[in-house]
């Protein structure tokens, strides 16, 4: 019998992206709420309805610099309008005590009591306390933006589960909620093992290399507001299993960058499991990225939720959009956010791909008459970061075609 598999057998063992996503997304784990300022809560999802405290606006607004008249003096065909006062915004409501007269009204005031009408400044001509007009009609409630014309109070102004974006902070500000309950955060260690690595600031000898994924991942969860920590580890299996045991008592999530493939110090999987994490998978059927390991561990004590560890593949660009394809989604379905990417773009030119993998190819995006188009960046496969540097984003080439056309639209995943 031959030992040796074919590409087609092999990658049968292997876990489809749509099977890993699936995976993933059904272990979204509730980290629960707190309460934030709420000038500090951009970027992260809302777990409260707001409700107006009040008619928006509170009250008949005047909407331009002018005169309050009564409709009905106009009709009657008053031009010539007594002036009997000022309201300013800010100021408590005036009463228009006789309706042939006026009122001056200043944007943002209150409409004076009796007029329902405002002609601004520009079609006036006012002299000796006197505002006169040239016009034929006016309109009722011109220039007044009515009382709850835009939200009546105790009307949802903004869901739960909403993303909070400057849009959202106006509106918290305005209602006078200056707390507001969002989704807590997970504790995230991101983990990096190997011998091969020394920090950033030191230089490394001939058979080294800097760690950097640590903080491409660092990174790439500050974009979802997440601070995580970090931690280095070398390659041996006593270190690695006491450290990852005291983290996974200290932290809901691992991520892990390399050492889980087929090498002699590839220990992340065997140790994972002498820990009790449990593996949902491990090996996508895909390029780059293929030996990805996810798993959990389920904690019974208190209330305490589900461990979730991620753990990359080392090479930097498997680490790279193994974080953006698997743990965003799994991310955003756990703090509730309703986010499918539903971004696409079309195919520059042809390009083919052998192997039975769904491929993540680098492209740079460029805007053509409102589409997307997505031009591949030739690089030297996984381990060159540095070509990361020219794409904005990866294709998602399906497994099931090795042909891919110029003008074939495919899902993205844009990391700029
Ligand atoms: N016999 C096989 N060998 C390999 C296979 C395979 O299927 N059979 N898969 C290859 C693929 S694909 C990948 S991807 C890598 C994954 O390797 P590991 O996850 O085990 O990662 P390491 O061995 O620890 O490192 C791989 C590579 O990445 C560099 N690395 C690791 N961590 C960092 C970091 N924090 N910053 C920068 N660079 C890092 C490391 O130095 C190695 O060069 O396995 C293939 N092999
Ligand atoms: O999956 Mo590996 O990431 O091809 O290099
Ligand atoms: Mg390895």
């Amino acid at each position: 019998m031959s030992f040796l598999h074919t590409q087609e057998s092999y990658s049968m063992n292997l876990t489809t992206v749509k099977e890993a996503t699936t995976i993933i997304l059904n272990n979204s784990v509730n980290f629960g709420i707190e309460e934030v300022d709420f000038i500090n809560s951009v970027g992260r999802v809302l777990k409260e309805d707001i409700v107006a405290d009040r008619d928006f606006p509170p009250f008949n607004r005047v909407s331009m610099d002018g005169i309050a008249i009564a409709e009905e003096a106009f009709n009657k065909g008053i031009r010539s309008f007594k002036i009997e006062g000022i309201q300013a915004a800010g100021s408590p409501q005036l009463t228009l005590k006789n309706t042939n007269n006026c009122i001056e009204a200043m944007t943002g005031a209150m409409l004076p009591i009796n007029s329902d009408v405002v002609i601004q400044y520009e079609l006036l001509e006012i002299k000796d306390g006197f505002a006169t007009v040239n016009l034929d009609t006016v309109k009722s409630f011109q220039n007044i933006h009515k009382k709850g014309l835009d939200r009546k109070q105790n009307d949802v102004l903004i869901p739960k589960n909403t993303l909070i974006s400057a849009a959202e902070i106006g509106v918290f500000a305005t209602v006078g909620k200056s707390k507001v309950k969002v989704a807590k955060q997970p504790k995230v260690i991101i983990v990096s093992t190997g011998n091969e690595l020394v920090e950033v600031s030191e230089t490394p000898a001939e058979y080294q290399i800097r760690r950097s994924n640590v903080y491409t991942l660092v990174s790439l969860l500050e974009n979802l507001q997440i601070k995580a920590d970090t931690a280095h580890i070398l390659d041996d299996k006593k270190t690695l299993e006491t450290k990852i045991a005291s983290f996974l008592n200290e932290y809901d999530v691992l991520l892990f960058s390399g050492a889980v493939s087929k090498g002699k110090f590839d220990f992340i999987p065997e140790v994972l499991d002498n820990l009790d994490v449990e593996k949902l998978f491990h090996k996508v059927k895909q390029r780059p990225g293929k030996p990805f390991w996810f798993g959990k561990k389920t904690v019974v004590e208190r209330s305490r939720s589900a461990k979730t560890v991620f753990a990359f593949p080392g090479n930097p660009v498997s680490t790279f959009v193994s974080c953006l394809k698997y743990f965003y989604p799994w991310y955003n379905k756990s703090i509730g956010l309703n986010f499918e990417n539903k971004q696409e773009a079309v195919l520059s030119e042809d390009f083919y791909f052998k192997p039975n993998l769904t491929y993540f190819l680098q492209v740079k995006l460029q805007q053509e008459n409102g589409k997307l188009i997505a031009t591949p960046i030739a690089g030297k496969g996984s381990g060159d970061l540095t070509n990361l540097v020219d794409s904005d984003a990866f294709l998602e080439l399906p497994d099931d075609n090795s042909n891919f056309t110029k003008g074939q639209v495919f899902p993205l995943l844009t990391f700029r």
